[in-house]
């Protein structure tokens, strides 16, 4: 059985391969907070801007098998004649390591999709994912120390980028809080920016989602 808050069409918003058309598929559920704002100031991740408590968003629900949460998300790929496009479908959440298995990405495949992952790192993944993109989260230990792109929130008092910049990572990646879910305003833009220009390694990530005003 797999719980999904919501699912939906639109471009990837962050990291290496934002502007990708792709079928998101939220799952419910985080190991490092509950979702309730009763709770948020004492949880491992304080910042979180996403609502994945329940299964009644956008085609969210229960699903029973692999199967039947593939084809699911299958329908929302648009059918046009543009086959030189891979699907792409983005397991995120809420935590997807809490409920992403084998079964449901060798059904994904099945379907011609391409398999990409948002997690925080804290979980092992199962094996045949195609992009994998980690978020280290404040002093929650770290499980995942390679893939594709890591993606740091920053700043996070708990989480200075050079904790993490011997990991093994294509692509090393700074998104600047989004100050809204915690009550603030705007991001950490400046501090971000400048945090880059004093260390190449890291190349800033903007939420695009957001400037373009879609999900
Ligand atoms: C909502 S999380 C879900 C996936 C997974 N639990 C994780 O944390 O990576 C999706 C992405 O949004 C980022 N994110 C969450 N809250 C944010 C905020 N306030 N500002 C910027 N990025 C944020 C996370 O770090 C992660 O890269
Ligand atoms: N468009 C869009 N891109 C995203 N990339 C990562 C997201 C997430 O919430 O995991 C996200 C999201 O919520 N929307
Ligand atoms: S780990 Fe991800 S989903 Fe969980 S609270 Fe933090 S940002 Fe949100
Ligand atoms: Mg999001």
């Amino acid at each position: 059985m797999y719980s999904v808050k919501e699912a939906f069409y639109t471009l990837q918003g962050e990291g290496a391969r934002a502007g990708r058309a792709s079928v998101f598929c939220r799952f419910t559920g985080c190991n490092l907070w509950s979702g309730r704002e009763r709770d948020r100031a004492q949880s491992r991740c304080r910042f979180c801007d996403t609502d994945f408590v329940g299964t009644d968003g956008q085609n969210g629900g229960r699903f029973a098998d692999a199967h039947a949460l593939a084809t699911h998300l299958h329908r929302l790929w648009p059918g046009t004649d543009d086959t030189a496009a891979t699907p792409y479908v983005v397991f995120t959440g809420g935590e997807p390591l809490l409920q992403l298995d084998t079964a449901l990405i060798t059904a994904m495949r099945a379907h011609g999709f391409e398999v990409a992952v948002e997690t925080n790192g804290t979980l092992t993944p199962p094996d045949g994912i195609d992009w994998l993109c980690v978020s280290p989260k404040g002093d929650a230990p770290l499980r995942i120390t390679q893939g594709d792109e890591l993606k740091l929130v920053y700043p996070q008092d708990d989480a200075p980028p050079a904790n993490f910049t011997h990991l093994d990572f294509a692509h090393f990646f700074l998104q600047p809080m989004d100050l809204a879910p915690r009550g603030g305003q705007g991001t950490t833009m400046t501090d971000t920016v400048a945090y880059c220009l004093d260390h190449p390694q890291w190349r800033l990530a903007l939420q695009t989602h957001k400037i373009a005003g879609i999900d």
